[in-house]
């Protein structure tokens, strides 16, 4: 809806749709009316445009794209019949203005904006372009390259920058729409031709065709197989060369193109799924409603190699004053010049902005190996080595000294919660919080149930996880809970087609060209190479605790690759060492280049186990590590491990590196069609019969049976899930 009222001579169109006043059909359809009436009523000598509740707008509806009657097109004509006007429209900008608010007030010949407002075109975020004409306007004021850098990250921009830009004409501290009144009253009568963005050239720039064929080549570096900013820069490029209507009608097929990729859908998946996860339940019925965060006032963190650095840094942005400890004054000293360059290096980044770190002071960070120190703080984060009884040993210690009702969080990437838990005296209290390398940037933060946790403690990460600006995710306790236990069948078919015949760079470039960052080896070379041996170590499946006469390449009847393990041992760890599935140039290098002492390797080894090398086409790499990892994703959802196929999505896309614009694993799933995923499941597994990965998992079969329901419906094909959520 909008609200019209007539003051005095400025008549007030208010759009109202709460929480954020997306622009739905019927909010557009009421704005129409109302300009249509300010400008029947002869009384009214100007317009100003707000939104209640301190909201612009944040845009078109987005739940109502995927509806049959889709109405983002109703608004570009909307935009046009603003600016158009013959009496001035100004426009209120409080809280946000984005995406379709934002061209609504474009359309407006005057913008004043409250100091705290944000605007923004994030439109590329979710696979589309402006196009209420947006891309054609925002380019005229405000010029080519602050226009594209908007228009092709999405990123929104705070008032005192959208000023400096010439975004907003004013910037209030006080009464917006009181000062947006007045201006209007001080503006009747003035010509509006100058205030008309359709009708103002673009500001030329001396080398324009130099600057958008570098910008081209810098877009689509960025974009990696995602098609919206490209399309977006396409359509910022004829605004730049042709006059407004043409521009326009390029904006409106590309706007086309984007709706029909797929892509669009993808990201509308991924923008509702992150807001799905926050709303969290547990099995016996808590949620939000039910459980509130306790506050977080001190933190610790146990342990600062290369995790609890970044937990540090994450916690001293997040404003929480904080103990750090190591285990002895060697491990501290190095921990404590680990953290000191990374929060130098934050500070760099947020200079000039409204926030300062504040990390020299020990009242806010103090770095310890004195355990009597966390007395009093209200949170732990341990982050020591992976190792059960270590873990239980100072687990059983924190329970001993922290405060009564203090949270306990493990940031282990895999072990038992519960065994974790059963050290101490206090099992509600424990939660895994399972942060992802550098735990300062990634965002996901993985939040781990065990059998006794309290919906109190839940709730506490879930705030922590807000308070540090990531995205949590509650799952259940499982051998490497969501993420990792998807990971272990991608990275072993993986390493088996290497076995079959083929080589790391052309499974890393598959799955690269799908749009990962980095395909799983150049993946496995950046995280060290030892940390699956040590693991693997533990589970006794190799080194010294392994049985003799195991054979090579068989455990507890299984398929098992010993090539991982045997590289360790020639003391190739990846980029730490300089070599692992590739060299580099140094220890410490980040550059991978093919080698040719590994390719020797793998044929000898092929030669040793007497396997006949086949070429492995791409449809087949690809096909047998996404398959196998989105398996494990059913019988993850099946044992109850995690709620829904969007908190797997959200898990993939925000720890690692799964393409936004493909929605997800379970999305893609959905998208391929899962009668595919498992006819070709079947296939794989009836080849590899020794590989249980392959074998498809009960709950994909049932959907099949049941007619391949749409993602949403998946759930409730669990009858009595048995949830260890
Ligand atoms: C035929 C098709 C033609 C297509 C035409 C081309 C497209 C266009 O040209 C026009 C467009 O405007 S596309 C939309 C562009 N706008 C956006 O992407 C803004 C999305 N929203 C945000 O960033 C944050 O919600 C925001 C910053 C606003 C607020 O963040 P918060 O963290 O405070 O709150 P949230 O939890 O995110 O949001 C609160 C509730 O509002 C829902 N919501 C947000 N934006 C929405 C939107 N634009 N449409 C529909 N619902 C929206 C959000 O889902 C949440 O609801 P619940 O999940 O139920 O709580
Ligand atoms: N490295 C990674 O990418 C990820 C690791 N993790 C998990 O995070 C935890 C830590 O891993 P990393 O940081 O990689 O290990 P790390 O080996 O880099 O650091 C562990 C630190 O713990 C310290 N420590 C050991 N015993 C201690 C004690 N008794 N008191 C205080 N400090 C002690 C060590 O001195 C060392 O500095 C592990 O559980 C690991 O599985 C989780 C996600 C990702």
């Amino acid at each position: 809806m909008a609200h019209y009222a007539r003051g005095s001579a400025v008549a007030v169109i208010r759009l109202c749709n709460p929480p954020v006043n997306a622009l739905s059909l019927a909010v557009l359809q009421a704005l129409e009316d109302g300009l249509k009436k300010a400008d029947a009523d002869p009384s009214v000598k100007a317009v100003m445009i707000c939104g209640e509740n301190g909201k612009f707008s944040a845009g078109a509806d987005i739940r109502g794209f995927s509806s049959p009657e889709r109405h983002g097109g109703a608004l570009g004509p909307i935009v046009s019949l603003i600016e158009s006007s013959e009496k001035p429209v100004v426009a209120a900008i409080e809280g946000v203005a984005l995406g379709g608010g934002l061209e609504v007030a474009l359309g407006c010949h005057y913008r004043i904006a409250h100091m705290k407002a944000q605007m923004g075109l994030p439109e590329v975020t979710i696979g589309l372009l402006p196009g209420a004409e947006g891309t054609q306007r925002l380019p005229r004021l405000i010029g080519v390259p602050a226009a594209l850098d908007m228009i092709t990250t999405g990123k929104h921009i705070p008032a005192t920058e959208a000023l400096k830009l010439g975004l907003v004409d004013e910037i209030v501290e006080e009464n917006t729409i009181e000062a947006a009144i007045r201006l209007a009253n001080k503006v009747i009568g003035q010509p509006l031709g100058p205030r008309r963005l359709s009708l103002k050239p673009i500001p030329r720039l001396p080398n324009m065709e130099a600057f958008l064929r570098e910008a081209l080549v810098r877009v689509k570096q960025q974009a990696r197989g995602w098609l919206a900013p490209e399309l977006c820069f396409q359509a910022v490029r004829a605004a730049a060369e042709r006059p407004f209507a043409a521009g326009v009608r390029r904006e409106r097929e590309l706007l086309q193109v984007l709706l029909t990729s797929g892509q669009a859908r993808a990201l509308q998946h991924a923008f509702f799924a992150e807001r799905a996860v926050r709303r969290w339940a547990a099995p016996s019925g808590a949620s939000w409603s039910s459980a509130a965060p306790q506050p977080v006032r001190k933190a610790a963190v146990v342990g600062l190699g290369t995790m609890g650095r970044g937990i540090v840094t994450s916690l001293v942005k997040a404003n929480i004053p904080l103990v750090a400890l190591e285990q002895n004054l060697e491990y501290l000293n190095k921990g404590r010049k680990a953290v000191m360059l990374l929060l130098e290096r934050e500070a760099m980044k947020m200079e000039g902005g409204a926030q300062t770190l504040d990390f020299h002071n020990p009242a806010r960070l103090h770095f310890t190996v004195d355990f009597d120190l966390l007395r009093d703080v209200d949170l732990v984060i341990e982050a020591v080595f992976e190792n059960m009884a270590l873990k239980k040993e100072i687990f059983h210690k924190l329970s001993k000294i922290c405060k009564p009702g203090a949270l306990l969080c493990t940031n282990t990437s895999a072990l038992n919660i519960d065994e974790i838990a059963s050290a101490t005296s206090c099992p509600q209290q424990v939660i895994g919080t399972h942060f992802f390398s550098p735990a300062h940037v990634m965002r996901l933060l993985e939040i781990i149930r065990g059998r006794h946790t309290s919906p109190t403690a839940i709730a506490t990460a879930m705030q922590l996880a807000k308070a540090l600006k990531k995205v949590g995710v509650v799952v259940g306790n499982c051998f490497g809970f969501v993420g990792n236990r998807m990971m272990f069948p991608y990275v072993q078919q993986a390493v088996f087609l290497l076995e079959e015949g083929s080589r790391p760079e052309a499974v890393d470039q598959v799955l690269e060209d799908f749009g990962f960052k980095l395909g799983p080896f150049r993946m496995s070379d950046l995280a060290g190479l030892d940390v699956g041996w040590r693991s693997r170590k533990d589970q006794g499946l190799t080194g010294p605790s392994l049985p003799s006469g195991t054979p090579a390449r068989q455990r507890h009847g299984q398929r098992y690759s010993p090539l991982p393990d045997l590289l360790c041992e020639q003391g190739r760890f990846g980029q730490k060492t300089g070599k692992g599935w590739y060299q580099y140039e140094q220890a410490g290098g980040r550059t991978a280049t093919p080698d040719p002492w590994l390719h020797s390797f793998l044929s000898h080894y092929r030669d040793t186990h007497h396997i006949k090398t086949r070429f492995i086409d791409q449809e087949e790499i690809l096909e047998r590590c996404l398959f196998s990892l989105i398996n494990e994703g059913f019988a993850i959802l099946a044992e109850g491990i995690a709620s829904g196929p969007e908190h797997l999505d959200v898990i993939y896309i925000n720890g690692y590196g799964w393409p936004k614009h493909r929605g997800g694993p379970m999305f893609y799933a959905s998208t391929v069609g899962l009668p595919r995923v498992l006819a070709k499941l079947q296939k794989y597994s009836e080849v590899h019969p020794d590989v249980p990965g392959l074998r498809p998992s009960a709950f994909l079969k049932k959907l099949v049976a049941a007619g391949n329901p749409p993602i949403k419906e998946w759930m409730s094909y669990l009858s009595q899930q048995s949830s260890k959520l």
